[in-house]
């Protein structure tokens, strides 16, 4: 895009001013506005593609649809909306069947400037290829697919691509393809609730368009035109490619500048037997989700790709609704067990699906769907599983791998590694793929790779505006910087910086917060999830201000004691977790989340630590708030992984209040390490400290994890390096100190032997949570 600009940003005349030093090579006067340009709703950026929409300008709603196909949003604060014109996300769009005309005909008509000719040159240029060569899965057989017969000869001489057709097969085969009319997704457009809002939301454009300019009549007519096309036939060429390099051909595609599409032709596939589904008429799918499903079904046949809805958004129905509507045998690959078995009892409750035609395939469950296609749950470890296994599995995958699929859901896309992708997407033969996740962030890079592995991102959501329709909750996030005692500074300064990050993670001050934080929300009523990533203060922490933890070697009994009391039980209101409750954690009770130690600046934790205190059940309450706070310790490197952490929350919106001193903190009974002494031996504690305590909990983030035989290995293994003991920490401390352990009997063995294990009934808890509200 820079080059282009390079090229293209020449000697253009600038009206100069007082103020535009101030702007630099940002100064964009130079641009002419249109004359009715109060009435258009964006500015685009010739330098970098980047779009600005005012987000109280009138035509916002139309101008943010239209580019959530086309770009790809960067951030979306109050005011100002940003996105940015990348090579990924147009061809995105040419992939839901927009022609680069269209695409530049909409960006000018929306625009206060005209179009940047630069710009125009970079979207023709990023899609005058895209979209020309598809890839076909017919009778189990993989075909490159094109209209244009020149495009697949070259395609055929490239020195890759070429030796990796099938021998013996005709070199280019010549067929009829059949386009069909705008598809009906079922339950987006057929069921009563969403079809009235529908044709309210049709008639309120209607009516504002009796009233606009030329100008604005043309936004409104072109936004609004539907994606029917004429029922028309046009030949298409093709040449079949060995299955074990469907992979290969698609990179260098990629690399040829010509991406390969994946589209499936479900309604004329007759060689796969049909899957009786639909959705039940009380499923009723919200807005959001029917527009990320209209670009998965947008021109009748099914686009494989990406859907990005923050988390309890409902991504589960979502997959259901591709399913109902493709009706063809389905696999869904999910991150654990537990979701394996959530995702089938979801099914049963949105589909009218038989039981029996969907099975769920884990390490305890081996089954299969009786009828000639069906659905099957599993997880990403039961398919990419590289080991030996059992019989009984052995026939499973052959059942699986021997077949063809009409749909592949890939659920929390953004965990699982490019490896196991790239293993299940060859094993598995489909006709389409859905990749559900809340956030494309990984820390490793590697989220480029989905987008040949599965496909094109198709949909992501605004989450402000999910939580201004209530569907997920709102959130005041805070920082709270605790400045550290001149003792612990001192000190922090010295050590090496491995050890840095226990020095800001036990400050005695962020402690006080902590312990402040928790008392004032627990007397409102909220339920409170702690977060600490390193297992010495999560320990340290809860043992002290006796509540229940969980880590990763709680067991798996003691999790579900824990959680259950967490969620029934009025006098358990705080949790401890590691980070193995970063995702999968469903407890919708939680309204408030502090967080104490984290994984550095990683933005992709922060975001699913979030995701924990969306859903929560109370989020419909009038003037309901979730709180999220972030406890960093002051002039410390944690300053600067927090606002690393932040970055993706604050790009969706999200406004991080700075708060440097707690109202009424020191007037709090007991506060701990109120005295010098206790602060001096919490400083001895920690400087003693050994490797075994610097570590955080490395065992996954999945609170619902099984593990493997591989993973328990290595638990045992750690478990032998490790020297925690309550016995270490008071030898460290000396006499009288040892009241730091052992004062406080811990809260979650006290559930363990069933003292607290007072479970209340729903209606006394549901009581509570409005008494407090
Ligand atoms: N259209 C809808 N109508 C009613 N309820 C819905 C709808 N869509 C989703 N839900 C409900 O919202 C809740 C969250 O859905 P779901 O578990 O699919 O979210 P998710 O996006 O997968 O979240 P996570 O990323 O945390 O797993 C569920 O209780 C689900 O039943």
């Amino acid at each position: 895009m820079e080059a282009y600009a390079a090229r293209r940003d020449t000697g253009q005349q600038r009206k100069q001013d007082s103020a535009s030093h101030l702007f630099g090579n940002n100064d964009f006067t130079w641009m002419n506005l249109k004359p009715d340009h109060a009435n258009r709703p964006m500015w685009i950026d010739p330098k970098k593609g980047r779009i600005i929409v005012e987000s109280f300008a009138k035509y916002k709603e139309q101008a943010l649809d239209f580019l959530t196909t086309v770009a790809e949003p960067l951030s979306r604060p109050k005011h100002i909306f940003e996105f940015a014109l990348t090579p990924h996300s147009l061809y995105a769009a040419v992939s839901v069947g927009l022609t680069p005309e269209e695409i530049i005909g909409n960006l000018d008509m929306m625009s206060k400037t005209p179009m940047p000719e630069n710009i125009r040159e970079f979207i023709l240029s990023c899609t005058h290829s895209y979209g020309k060569v598809k890839l076909v899965l017919k009778n189990t057989k993989h075909y490159i697919e094109s209209p244009d017969p020149q495009q697949l000869q070259k395609l055929l001489q490239d020195e890759v691509i070429g030796p990796l057709r099938v021998q013996g097969t005709e070199e280019i085969i010549t067929t009829i393809a059949p386009k069909l009319a705008g598809l009906v997704i079922p339950g987006t457009k057929n069921f009563a609730g969403v079809q009235q809002a529908t044709d309210l939301r049709g008639k309120e454009r209607v009516a504002e368009a009796a009233n606009e300019t030329p100008a604005q009549e043309d936004i409104v007519n072109i936004l609004n035109e539907d994606d029917e096309e004429e029922e028309s036939v046009e030949a298409v060429h093709s040449f079949e490619i060995q299955d074990d390099c469907v992979e290969i051909v698609q990179k260098r595609c990629l690399e040829l500048g010509l991406p390969v599409l994946e589209e499936y032709d479900f309604h004329n596939d007759k060689a796969n037997p049909s899957l009786e589904i639909d959705l039940k008429p009380s499923a009723q799918i919200r807005t959001y989700q029917e527009k990320s499903l209209s670009k998965m079904f947008g021109n009748g046949r099914a686009k494989s790709g990406l859907i990005v809805l923050p988390c309890g958004a409902g991504k589960t129905l979502v997959g259901i609704t591709a399913a109902c509507t493709i009706k063809k045998g389905v696999i869904i690959l999910c991150t654990s067990s537990m979701s394996v078995h959530q995702w089938r009892s979801e099914f049963l409750k949105w589909s009218n699906i038989n039981p029996n035609d969907i099975a769920v395939f884990t390490s305890d469950n081996k089954g299969k769907f009786s009828g000639s296609t069906g659905i099957i749950v599993t997880s990403y470890s039961m398919v990419a599983q590289t080991g030996k296994r059992s019989y009984e599995a052995n026939k499973m995958m052959e059942f699986i791998t021997k077949r063809e699929w009409g749909l592949m859901i890939l659920d929390e896309v953004h965990v699982a590694p490019a490896n196991v992708f790239r293993k299940v997407t060859s094993t598995i033969k489909t006709h389409s793929k859905l990749g559900l996740t809340a956030t494309l962030l990984r820390e490793d890079d590697k989220i480029s790779d989905l987008n040949f592995l599965i496909g094109p991102k198709l949909y992501e959501a605004n989450w402000m505006e999910l939580a201004e329709d209530g569907h997920i909750a709102r959130v005041q996030c805070a920082e709270v910087w605790c400045p550290m005692t001149t003792e612990f500074y001192s000190e922090y300064l010295k050590l090496p910086s491995k050890k840095k990050p226990l020095m800001w993670t036990m400050n005695p001050r962020k402690f006080q917060a902590a312990q402040f934080l928790i008392d004032y929300h627990e007397k409102r009523g909220d339920k409170i999830i702690v977060f600490a990533d390193n297992i010495f203060a999560l320990k340290a922490y809860a043992t002290k201000l006796n509540k229940a933890f969980i880590y990763g070697d709680t067991g798996n009994a003691e999790r579900m004691r824990i959680l259950e009391n967490f969620q029934h039980n009025d006098k358990i209101n705080t949790l401890f977790l590691s980070k193995i409750g970063d995702t999968s954690l469903d407890l919708p009770e939680a309204t408030c989340l502090i967080q104490i130690s984290s994984h550095y600046g990683s933005r992709r934790q922060e975001a699913q630590r979030l995701g924990r205190i969306l859903r929560a059940k109370r989020r419909n309450d009038e003037g309901f708030n979730a709180f999220f706070y972030s406890l960093v310790s002051k002039d410390t490197q944690e300053m600067f992984y927090s606002s690393k952490r932040q970055a993706f929350l604050v790009d969706q919106g999200y406004a991080f209040k700075v708060i440097t001193h707690l109202q009424g903190i020191d007037d709090l009974p007991d506060l701990a390490f109120n005295t010098p002494a206790e602060r001096r031996e919490l400083l001895q504690t920690i400087l003693l400290a050994n490797d075994a305590d610097l570590e955080l909990d490395d065992r996954g983030d999945d609170l619902f994890h099984t593990n493997d035989g591989k993973s328990q290995a290595m638990k045992k293994k750690k478990k032998a390096n490790a020297r925690r003991t309550a016995g270490a920490l008071s030898d460290l401390a000396g006499g009288q100190d040892m009241a730091y352990v052992e004062q406080n009997k811990s809260k979650s063995k006290e559930l363990k032997s069933g003292k607290g294990k007072d479970v209340y009934p729903d209606a006394i808890f549901s009581n509570l949570c409005t008494q407090n509200q």
